[in-house]
């Protein structure tokens, strides 16, 4: 099952910069270890925002919330999720 997903941060201004970098080392890290793991194959910035675009190719809806959820940033997005579908047009 594959899915579009859209994260925007909003990391708290006032967090201590040490707590900040130590969070966005471990999102980095397991954010990571999912996309080895095949399940997140697509990872895009947005330009201009703190934000990314991404897909997600799961079995579950559950499975997708627990991977999302397991972010250390995942307190600090907002998720937005479309579940995806073929397109009757699509070549290939
Ligand atoms: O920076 C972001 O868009 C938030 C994020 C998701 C995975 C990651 O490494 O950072």
């Amino acid at each position: 099952m594959l899915f579009h997903v859209r994260m925007d941060v909003a990391i708290p201004h006032g967090l201590d910069p040490k707590v900040r970098a130590e969070l966005v080392a471990t999102e980095k890290a397991r954010a990571e270890e999912i996309q080895r793991s095949g399940k997140w194959p697509e990872l895009w910035r947005v330009v201009g925002e703190y934000a990314n675009i991404s897909i997600f190719d799961v079995d579950s809806n559950d499975e997708l919330h627990g991977l999302l959820s397991s972010l250390p940033l995942f307190p600090y997005m907002d998720v937005k999720v479309t579940p995806l579908a073929k397109h009757p047009s699509k070549v290939g």
